[in-house]
């Protein structure tokens, strides 16, 4: 099944208001690839609303990092997947392994916001991956594929959910698995979310890589069986950066 490929840059806890500029700059050189590849960007919280205003009529979605299971409530600093959607979000990261880390998300938890993000109406970027000593360990695809049983819901279809491979040895390390280390993970992934969701669904959802995508590996990695797109940390966060790599994926 053809899969339109989808580069997503996660702004982490970078950017103020005068970051906003470079979505202007992002959309004048990427807006003529729109028919090719989906472009995201998920800023920080504080300006998701200024992001989506901005990036209104360009091809450029604006996604959150990472939204509450609940609706509302007192759950202070924490933002719901609705008020994420009222702001204008599109898409929302969930399972992020600095989610996992620092605020002890498991894959339960992650799975409850991914439902979260499809009742607020939101694509749900779920990300998986190992960490060094796991991979080390030669645990790489147990553990892969246990987070996918638990934190992608048996209700995920290609319309509603991402899946993002992101070793969490890789991110911000400058160091990318194999490209024979990818293919084996992206294809287990494929494999093993047909077994459970059967192969029509698992067969159009995308998979992406992230973990030290940058312009000069983005063509190499993005050429790679089952790779549909990358999800893109620090070379995210200029548009002279992360424009190569969206023209690698169109
Ligand atoms: O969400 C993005 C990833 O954590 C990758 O970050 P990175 O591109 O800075 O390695």
């Amino acid at each position: 099944m053809a899969r339109r490929p989808l580069v997503a840059g996660n702004w982490k806890m970078n950017g103020v208001a005068a970051s906003l500029g470079e979505l202007d700059s992002l959309a004048a050189k990427v807006g003529a690839l729109s028919a090719k590849v989906d472009v995201a960007i998920c800023p920080p919280a504080t300006l998701v609303g200024a992001a989506a205003a901005r990036a209104k009529g360009t091809p450029i979605a604006i996604g959150g990092q990472d939204c509450h299971a609940k609706v509302s409530g007192a759950h202070t600093g924490d933002v719901a997947a609705e008020m994420l959607a009222d702001a204008g979000a599109t898409l929302v990261i969930v399972g992020h392994s600095e989610r996992r880390t620092d605020h002890g998300e498991s894959d339960d938890v992650v799975k409850a916001k991914a439902e979260a993000a499809w009742r607020a109406g939101l694509i749900a970027i779920i990300c998986v991956g190992e960490t060094e000593a796991e991979r080390d360990g030669g645990k790489t695809l147990d553990v892969v594929g246990r987070q996918l049983d638990g934190s992608v819901p048996a209700a995920a279809t290609a319309a509603n959910t991402v899946v993002a491979y992101e070793p969490v040895w890789a991110i911000g390390t400058g160091r990318t698995p194999t490209e024979g280390e990818i293919v084996e993970v992206h294809s287990f992934m494929r494999q093993r979310l047909a077994a459970r969701l059967g192969a029509e669904v698992a067969g159009g959802i995308r998979l992406l890589y992230g973990g030290s995508v940058k312009p000069g590996n983005a063509a190499v990695l993005l050429k790679l069986a089952d790779v549909d797109g990358a999800l893109v940390g620090g070379a995210s966060l200029k548009a002279a950066d992360f424009a190569p790599i969206v023209e690698a994926a169109a």
